[in-house]
């Protein structure tokens, strides 16, 4: 087949855009060490280029190079522009989730994504293709990523932050939008479940709602029992799971392949009364094709997760025929998609 000269100069153009896509991530991360949502939030209204770099205590001697990384980062509408004789910089949605000290904030979630235990087997997925280990991490690495984590302390602090600033996130829209999946609970176990900020959520929300958090030794065994009344519990989810009237799993089974998912959700079975004693498992995870993932921004964010997933660990992300199959298969009867939360879902299901 051949091509036009045109079409290969747009093709070049367009495999640049792909091979630079790496500097995108490398931007977030030094504006979020800058501290340049920070300035903007503090200041209040839109700031001058001098005055943004005299508070980030940038040298004039840099300004050329700092003006154009901070017109990279407004054309990724990280930041944004108001024109003038001087432009001025002002904070869009997207930099608003990098002023630290904010609730909502995806910081530590910047600082997983862009460690090299995290980044760095994504270079050998190519060869993976060919070899039999399970997944490239495990290629890169020789083990699991949970066996990472449980032997590099400072990688299993910075995934269990990132982890938590999502839930810091996910749980006050969860309790605004669908806060009656937890109305009502006896006792909820949260699998998989971190550090627990979902579980002091739920507890401080629900304060009738006995909470527990059932994961891995290394990640609770540091935890405290605190004031929340939220119990921690060190175990393994494909062995047993502590018995309640509802079962929370929040971002796990896309960290697992259908068979393995199998398992986790019997033993979730294993937890809970009759569906008539109020026995349910709540998931919180995508569901491909069910939210509004219908514009092209979405689907590759989606696809990205799902490659993500391939990377670190045997997961995916399902499509709503996908859920079923694994539901079914783990005995369950029935199951109600919510689809709330920008790309991800929640899914009930019942015994
Ligand atoms: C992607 S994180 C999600 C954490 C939390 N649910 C959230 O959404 O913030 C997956 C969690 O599963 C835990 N995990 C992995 N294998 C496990 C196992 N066999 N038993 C219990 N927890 C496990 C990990 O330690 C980690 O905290
Ligand atoms: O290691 C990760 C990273 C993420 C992640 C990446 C980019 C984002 O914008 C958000 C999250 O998510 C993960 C995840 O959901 C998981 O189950 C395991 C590991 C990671």
């Amino acid at each position: 087949m051949e091509f036009s000269t045109n079409e290969l100069l747009e093709a070049q153009a367009h495999v640049w855009n792909i091979l630079l896509g790496y500097l995108k991530s490398m931007c977030l991360k030094s504006a979020v060490e800058l501290g340049i949502a920070d300035v903007l939030k503090k200041h209040g209204k839109p700031m001058e280029l001098s005055d943004l770099m005299s508070a980030l205590s940038i040298s004039p001697t840099r300004t050329d190079s700092f003006r154009r990384f901070m017109r990279t980062l407004t054309h990724m509408e990280l930041f944004a522009e108001k024109p003038g004789h001087e432009v001025k910089y002002l904070l869009t949605p997207s930099s608003h989730l990098l002023v630290s000290g904010e609730t909502m904030n995806v910081i530590p979630f910047v600082n997983l994504c862009v460690d090299p235990t995290i980044s760095d087997p994504a270079h050998v997925v190519g060869p993976w293709f060919k070899s039999p280990k399970e997944t490239p991490f495990e290629l890169y690495f020789g083990k699991s990523m949970w066996d990472v984590a449980d032997e590099k302390p400072e990688f299993n602090k910075t995934f269990n932050e990132g982890m938590a600033s999502d839930s810091r996130l996910v749980c006050d829209v969860v309790m605004m939008m669908c806060g009656q999946v937890f109305r009502g609970l006896k006792s909820l176990v949260d699998v998989g479940g971190g550090t627990g900020t979902m579980a002091r959520a739920i507890a401080r929300a629900f304060p009738e709602t006995k909470c527990t958090v059932l994961d891995l030794p290394h990640v609770v065994d540091t935890l405290k029992k605190d004031d929340s009344g939220v119990e921690y519990v060190g175990g393994d989810m494909f062995v047993s799971v502590p018995q309640a009237n509802a079962v929370l799993l929040k971002w796990i089974l896309h960290d697992w392949n259908d068979e393995e998912c199998v398992k986790i959700l019997q033993r979730c079975k294993e937890a809970i009364p009759k569906r008539e004693m109020g026995g349910k498992i709540i998931i919180i995870d995508m569901v491909v094709g069910a939210t509004s993932d219908k514009d092209a921004h979405a689907v590759e964010t989606q696809l990205l997760f799902d490659l993500l997933m391939m990377i670190l660990l045997t997961g995916k992300e399902r499509n709503e025929r996908e859920w079923r199959r694994i539901i079914l298969a783990a005995g369950f009867k029935d199951y109600k998609i919510t689809p709330f939360l920008g790309l991800r879902s929640v899914i009930e299901i019942y015994p």
